[in-house]
């Protein structure tokens, strides 16, 4: 107990709670209580803690006893010698807890005063007679006894314990001691305190006052300018009373810190933020005496060029880093927390959040109810790629799907309402100007693969209303935005989503698909397998339907595999099949018009709502190529006209020739009858049938048909009987003199001396005879004399057998006339249908490239 008592640290501890039991122990205690080392302050928080519970629990008590006692120690002072404080044998030990608790506990620690280390804070709230103001006002005056005092009188003398009173007059002497020392410490502490309160408080004043000051030259000295905000205003005032001359210099001073002090700290004003660092944003020119909008005006009167803010290199850098004219001088951008280009706002368009149908389209939509569609997925397979509706493009819900919404991955419109309810980075994407294509649509966020990302909405219109729309309505317009639906339905989207500013793209991230929600076909706009990044522009391929698309646009897209148009890519030229005159014309034909763009309906009428979208007006560079295209044809065309027409001749060569040898045929059947009749020998009959052949193979090509073929006919006619006899074969040779001498006696004559004939050797015969009239072209004398010396074995066909040999040639001419006739009428309209053909193609083409260059 003694060493805990000589122990700084255990002090308190020891001190803060003294029992009174006996006479002696308070009165060692006391004196301990009194002794200097007793009254060493705490140390620790935690010490200091226990005191400030102590003095919470007994402050009153302590108070008011110190108080008392004080004033009984005083009186007995004077009347009983100081007792001297002995050790008693019952000082080391502790005494029964019974006992302890039957005693009257005291605060030393206010008693000896070192209650100093409270704070004020915490005495104002718990203790009334905290002083504040100046030592003055606290400082007695007046020696008067305050009717205060009397009080602790009346309770000395109410004392009547004499162990109460004893403690009374040893606290009293301890008083006395201490107050020779430290008068009244308590109370100087709580002067103290409040003494040291104001001081922090001045002090802290002043500090905030230097700072602001400094940060005011500080910026006086940066902006070479003067200090701004409220201090200025202060300032200001300061000068202006100065100007007046209202006040002497240290009444001014006086007032100066006092009306500052008021200013600034009296009502103190809300926290001024600095909304950006010292030199971001502002200009070499930039004066900090003037507001944002007198800095602007100036600089714009002063008319400095400046170079605009660019735009963060990871959107656009590289593009300025290729254009070589691009050096300037560039400042950070103020918002550099936006990194994208602020979006556009777009004229004239009229959003629409979902379809709406238009006139009879409602009707329409009713009664083409779509099909449904089941799924049965397990929640494990929350509707993944395996699901059905997903497959078949159906969106899962509550009557298709058994799957909780939290559970079930196929309800991407769903998803889509979900985000339109949250802000604009939920929705994902914005309308941004392109270089050459008019708007377009940017993300501003990431995108899964095949995720939604924008619902293609508008006007649903029947195809009728869609017509009148686009000769009405649209008619001087550049871009439509018209998607064929379903069921012959068409979405016009110049009222519509953001979807509708989506360009084209050859190679696109996205894809636009049809679903079907609850019953109802939707077009949306989902990313493609890669994904989208943030700021990348969206695109699908618009995949234009060239049948029915009036002209082709150029596509800009600018990927690798452009195919320089918005649609398919334009079918070369195949070469043209040398095959009939009209299939071939036919074609050509054809295939020009679609090479060129250009159906059946082309022209002044409007291009067919089956096309997704089309644009109404060529542009000059598309007429250019047109054109060329144009000409290309034109020159193919006309090398064509000038091979038909060679053929043309060819055949009308021929069928002269021909008909010179019908005349021939003809007088040959004539002397034929003639000699049947007078041999009796039966007629027979020559086929008219017209054979359809090839042209190429059967048309003779220039130069083939020769003037002579007459007689190469004629010769054929007469070599025919040479083979009718084995024997005869090798021996054709018809002197002319005997020919031309021969008569149709002497031929008779003859002839009953040939009746060696069979059938397969006629064939043979007329083969090889038909081969004969192919290579050789020798004149023929038809009318020659059939006169033959006896050697040779020259016959003329005057016997029946003879006759009905050359029969099937006979045939074979005057089918040939038939076909030789056919093919000149067919090329000959073919032709004629050529020209007219190409002639309404140019006239087509010049009407339309006029109006495409003159809009
Ligand atoms: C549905 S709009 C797209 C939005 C359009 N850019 C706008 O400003 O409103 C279709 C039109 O955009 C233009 N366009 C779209 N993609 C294009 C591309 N790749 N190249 C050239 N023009 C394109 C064409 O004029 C087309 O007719």
């Amino acid at each position: 107990m003694a060493d805990r008592n000589t122990s700084p640290a255990s002090t308190s501890s020891a001190v803060s709670c003294v029992t009174v039991g006996t006479e002696q122990q308070s009165a060692s205690l006391s004196s301990a209580a009194a002794s200097p080392l007793m009254s060493t302050p705490p140390t620790s928080l935690g010490d200091e803690a226990s005191v400030l519970s102590d003095a919470a629990k007994m402050e009153v008590t302590a108070e008011s006893h110190e108080e008392s006692l004080v004033l009984v120690a005083q009186t007995e002072a004077q009347t009983t010698p100081q007792p001297t404080p002995a050790v008693t044998q019952s000082e080391g030990r502790r005494p029964a807890r019974r006992s302890r608790g039957a005693v009257t506990t005291y605060n030393v620690q206010i008693l000896a005063g070192t209650a100093i280390h409270t704070p004020t804070k915490y005495l104002e709230k718990h203790h009334g007679n905290v002083l504040h103001g100046s030592l003055e006002d606290v400082r007695p005056t007046n020696t008067a006894p305050s009717p205060k005092k009397k009080t602790p009188k009346r309770v000395a003398e109410d004392i009547s314990d004499p162990a109460e009173a004893q403690l009374a007059t040893e606290t009293a002497q301890a008083a006395q001691r201490r107050k020779s020392s430290r008068p009244d410490l308590r109370k100087d502490a709580l002067r103290n305190s409040a003494a040291a309160g104001d001081v922090v408080q001045k002090a802290t004043g002043a500090i905030v006052r230097a700072g602001s000051k400094l940060l005011g030259s500080l910026r006086i000295d940066m902006n070479d300018s003067g200090p701004s905000g409220y201090q200025q205003s202060a300032e200001k005032k300061v000068i202006a009373k100065r100007e007046r001359g209202a006040l002497p210099v240290e009444a001014e001073n006086k007032e100066e810190e006092v009306g500052e002090e008021e200013q600034e700290y009296a009502q103190p004003k809300s926290k001024q933020w600095l909304q950006q660092g010292l030199f971001v944003g502002q200009d070499r020119d930039f004066n900090p005496r003037f507001s944002e909008t007198k800095n602007r005006s100036r600089r714009q009167s002063k008319q400095i060029k400046k170079a605009p803010a660019l735009p963060l290199p990871m959107f656009s850098m590289e593009e300025k880093l290729e254009d070589n004219d691009f050096r300037r001088d560039f400042k950070l951008p103020f918002d550099v927390y936006h990194p994208l280009p602020k979006k556009v706002k777009v004229d004239g368009w009229v959003k629409l959040q979902k379809n709406r149908f238009i006139g009879d389209a409602s009707a329409l939509w009713k009664r083409d109810k779509q099909d449904s569609s089941s799924c049965y997925c397990l929640p494990e397979e929350g509707c993944g790629e395996a699901c059905h509706n997903r497959i078949m493009a159906y969106e899962c819900d509550s009557t298709n799907c058994k799957l909780t919404s939290e559970q079930c991955g196929n309800r991407p419109f769903a998803e889509l309402k979900r985000r339109a309810k949250g802000n604009g980075y939920d929705y994902g994407v914005e309308v941004a100007e392109t270089e050459d294509r008019g708007y377009g649509v940017r993300a501003m966020r990431t995108f899964d693969p095949h995720q939604i990302i924008v619902e293609y909405a508008g006007e649903i219109i029947t195809q009728t209303e869609c017509e009148r729309r686009m000769k009405q309505v649209y008619k001087r317009d550049k871009c439509y935005y018209l998607m064929s639906f379903d069921n012959k339905m068409i979405i016009d989207a110049t009222r519509g989503t953001i979807a509708r500013f989506v360009n084209h793209s050859c190679e696109p991230n996205c894809e636009m698909i049809k679903w079907t929600v609850n019953g109802e076909p939707r077009m949306a706009l989902f990313a493609g397998s890669r994904g989208i990044m943030t700021g990348e522009e969206l695109t699908y391929d618009y995949n234009f339907d060239p049948f029915s698309s009036k002209t082709m646009q150029t596509c800009r897209c600018g990927t690798r595999s452009c195919r320089g148009v918005l649609g398919p890519k334009p079918k070369h030229q195949q070469p043209q099949k040398e095959s009939l005159a009209t299939t071939i014309v036919a074609g050509a034909k054809r295939k020009f018009q679609d090479f060129m763009g250009m159906g059946s309906s082309s022209g002044s009428a409007p291009s067919s709502p089956k096309k997704r979208k089309t644009s109404a007006y060529a542009n000059a560079h598309v007429i250019k190529h047109q054109n060329a295209v144009a000409e290309k044809s034109a020159a193919h065309e006309k090398a064509e006209k000038t091979k038909a027409e060679a053929a043309a001749q060819a055949a009308s060569r021929q069928n002269r020739a021909l008909r010179r040898s019908t005349s021939m045929i003809l007088s040959s059947s004539r002397r034929t009858k003639v000699r049947r009749t007078r041999h009796s020998l039966p007629i027979t009959k020559t086929s008219r049938h017209t054979t359809t052949i090839d042209y190429k193979r059967r048309t003779p090509k220039p130069g083939f048909v020769k003037p002579g073929t007459l007689k190469a006919i004629r010769k054929t006619v007469q070599r025919t009987p040479l083979a009718l006899s084995k024997s005869r074969v090798s021996s054709f040779k018809t002197p002319k003199s005997q020919a031309r001498d021969a008569t149709p006696e002497s031929s008779s004559e003859s002839s009953d001396e040939s009746p060696n004939i069979t059938p397969a050797s006629l064939r043979s015969a007329n083969k090889k005879s038909l081969k004969q009239t192919q290579l050789n072209f020798k004149p023929l004398n038809f009318g020659a004399s059939s006169s033959r010396s006896s050697d040779d074995s020259l016959k003329f066909p005057d016997s029946d057998s003879d006759f009905e040999d050359a029969e099937p040639r006979v045939k074979r001419f005057k089918k040939g006339l038939a076909t030789t006739t056919s093919v000149r009428g067919s090329v000959k309209k073919t032709v004629s249908r050529s020209i007219k053909g190409t002639k309404r193609t140019f006239k087509g083409l010049s009407g339309r490239a006029t109006s495409g260059v003159d809009d």
